[in-house]
């Protein structure tokens, strides 16, 4: 994979932008011929009839149609028939009961297309029912799976069917997302058994919150049975890393063409060839998001429950239609199944320069993973999840996922033009008539998201691969305003900080000035981490040491003061602070140690005021800076207690060293 420095663009994407428009037809004026005037100016329609000319309209696709005689080494010998058979079997196969030890009668196609008559229909067992013993309905009813459609097939699927779907003046597809417009950590459940009982990070500070194999089992069922109970539903067959060793295929089954819209832009997308091939899923999501969980199972505490059994590997969404559960589920897997392989999973945008430098992005969500990853100047391999490897790094995705509120086409001109056709944009308010969007508007939600495939960004590197990176940004939005916006870190210190993952956001913007709130997440990442954090900091320290990489710490948040009296940073000062790390000039400059965090902040950074670089410059009450940073400096230590007892790494004494590299005050 990775090592060839030199990517080059080639993912340009565009529309057919009509290079062979002709005009229109031209009229052209026969002679009368008998005295009879033809209207024949254009050749006649090649149909006899309407239903005819319908036909005629679509023509047999690639995507979800097997391709007769495949060649090479993949040469197939069976037949289309047994292919359709195979698929129908693995998608019952995927929506069976466990209880009733029967999977549904399954059909391909759209159950609103009547004239489309079931050819192949599985069953798990045949029925032979009896009309007085007690048959459930579902097993009376054909379940209809809408395959890999095509992002146009989903566009028309929502619009029909899913009240909240508009195409907005882009072409986007705007969608609401329901009761839950962000992730819901609290309602996240992972089986506990023999296994994951001593792989996985369990108690105080671990996402993973345990349930058993039973109540996993009671809750697959209520989605099985849910999911079968509707008139159809969408099946995504895709993949996940970029890496092609390490890639991990997935089957999506969901209710809603929002759903099935969103991981068909999110996860790598497959070729018909890789589709044909695609045999079992590693690791199957079912979203019955639209239906509750039973708030009296056992491990329930709301009627929101998102289920990882990694034994069988499976997850279960019940409660909530926030389409962010399927990624950052699958992201919680990859970082319990790359480890197990030596590979490093990581919550950072990542991207590649003309030279091949690449470049790491961490930071909690809302700090600039994608904002600063997404770099007209750079190669985007990735913003938001990426594995590293002994090859070099790989994006597990295929799509991004950027935030929108008070999007400008200005500050962010490769995101704003990347909402166009088939991106989903959710919970976005625009005008009722023209449908264009107003991004400053968070009536539905201040979570307003884009999820478009990686390609509608013109620079992505594809594939989504790059050798090993040479810096480490740690970004962290920092509503206190007393962390400098760039400060080189030691390896220590990058250690300290990582574990940390430190960030401050407001808690409410709508009344008044409210008190920022500090929030700390181990790897800059704890909703998605499986095993303890100082696995993954072991792992990154290595990997930093060995390939040379330097760590830095970027303050995207509050300068000049607090929330509420200070402002936040300046996105083009930022984005010079990220030039200069990427040329490498930022290396050579001057520098001066900070009080009570110990960073050396540079002296001087190009295209961005000086005075800037050193928070206290900024604040015009001094006293107030020095205990807003005491301040931090306490939430940092007493944080960080939880971590003192552990070892990072086989080297003592890195772990001591990292303990000393926090705040000393
Ligand atoms: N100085 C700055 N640097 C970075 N982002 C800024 C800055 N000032 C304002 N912003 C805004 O902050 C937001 C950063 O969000 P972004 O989508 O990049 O977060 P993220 O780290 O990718 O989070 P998530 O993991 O939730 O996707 C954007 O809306 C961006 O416009
Ligand atoms: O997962 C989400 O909903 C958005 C995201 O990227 C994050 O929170 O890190
Ligand atoms: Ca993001
Ligand atoms: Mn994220």
């Amino acid at each position: 994979m990775a090592g060839n420095g030199s990517g080059h663009a080639n993912g340009e994407f565009s529309f057919g932008n009509g290079t062979a428009r002709n005009g229109l037809a031209k009229i052209q004026t026969h002679k009368k011929q008998n005295g009879i005037c033809h209207d024949d100016s254009a050749p006649p329609v090649k149909a006899q009839t309407i239903d005819e000319l319908h036909s005629l309209q679509k023509k047999k696709s690639a995507p979800t149609t097997p391709i007769k005689g495949t060649q090479g080494a993949f040469a197939s010998t069976i037949s289309d028939e047994e292919r359709q058979k195979q698929q129908l079997q693995s998608i019952s196969a995927s929506l069976a009961s466990l209880t009733r030890e029967t999977g549904p009668k399954v059909v391909k196609g759209d159950p609103a297309r009547k004239s489309e008559t079931p050819k192949h229909v599985a069953h798990a067992h045949e029925h032979h029912f009896t009309p007085t013993i007690s048959v459930s309905d579902s097993s009376l009813k054909f379940t209809h799976f809408l395959y890999n459609l095509s992002p146009a097939e989903l566009y028309e699927q929502a619009i029909k069917y899913e009240k909240g779907s508009f195409i907005t003046e882009t072409g986007a597809l705007a969608t609401l997302s329901g009761a839950k417009t962000g992730r819901s950590p609290r309602d996240k459940r992972v089986v506990r058994d023999e296994t994951t009982e001593d792989d996985l990070w369990w108690g105080k500070g671990s996402p993973n919150i345990e349930m058993d194999e039973h109540t996993f089992m009671v809750n697959r069922e209520r989605a099985v049975d849910y999911l079968n109970s509707l008139d159809k539903v969408f099946v995504n067959d895709q993949f996940l890393n970029w890496d092609p060793e390490n890639k991990i295929k997935v089957r999506i089954v969901s209710a809603r063409a929002y759903h099935s819209l969103f991981m068909h832009n999110m996860c790598i997308r497959p070729t018909p060839e890789e589709l044909e091939n695609f045999g079992t899923p590693d690791f199957t999501i079912y979203n019955a998001g639209q239906f509750p969980c039973n708030r009296y199972t056992h491990y329930m505490t709301s009627s929101t429950s998102i289920d990882l059994n990694l034994a069988r590997r499976e997850m279960v969404i019940l409660g909530t239609q926030y389409a962010g559960e399927m990624k950052k589920g699958l992201f919680s897997v990859m970082h319990y199944l790359m480890p197990k392989r030596q590979i490093l999973s990581l919550h950072s945008g990542c991207n590649m320069g003309k030279d091949g430098d690449v470049a790491l992005f961490f930071g909690l969500s809302g700090t600039g993973k994608t904002t600063l990853s997404t770099d007209h100047n750079r190669f985007l391999i990735g913003d938001d999840e990426h594995c590293w490897s002994e090859n070099g790094v790989s994006n597990i995705e295929g799509g991004c996922y950027a935030k929108c509120i008070d999007l400008s086409r200005e500050k962010e001109p490769d995101i704003w033009n990347a909402i166009k056709f088939g991106t989903v944009l959710e919970n976005v308010v625009f005008d009722e008539h023209t449908r264009e969007v107003d991004y400053s508007d968070k009536s539905v939600t201040e979570n307003t998201r884009a999820a478009y495939p990686i390609e509608y960004i013109p620079n992505a590197k594809i594939p989504c691969v790059g050798p090993h990176p040479k810096n480490v940004i740690l970004l962290a939005c920092d509503a206190f305003g007393v962390l400098p916006p760039v400060s080189k870190l030691s390896l220590a210190q990058t250690m300290y900080h990582f574990i940390s993952g430190y960030t401050a956001l407001v808690a409410g913007t709508e009344e008044g000035v409210k008190e920022p709130q500090a929030t700390f997440s181990a790897c800059f990442g704890a909703a998605f981490i499986m095993l303890h954090p100082t696995k993954y900091a072991a792992m990154l320290a290595e990997k930093m040491m060995k390939h040379g990489a330097t760590g830095w710490l970027v303050n995207t948040g509050w300068s000049g003061g607090s929330y509420g009296s200070g402002n936040r940073i300046k996105l083009p000062y930022t984005r010079k602070i990220i030039d200069a790390i990427h040329s490498g000039s930022l290396l050579d400059a001057n520098y001066k140690k900070t009080k009570v965090f110990g960073l050396e902040i540079p002296t001087e950074v190009e295209g961005v005021p000086s005075e800037i670089l050193e928070p206290m410059n900024t604040w015009a009450d001094k006293n107030a800076y020095n205990a807003t940073l005491l301040k931090l400096a306490g939430l940092f230590k007493n944080n960080f207690e939880t971590f003192t007892n552990y070892k990072i790494g086989k080297d003592g004494k890195l772990t001591e060293e990292i303990l000393a590299a926090g705040p000393i005050f």
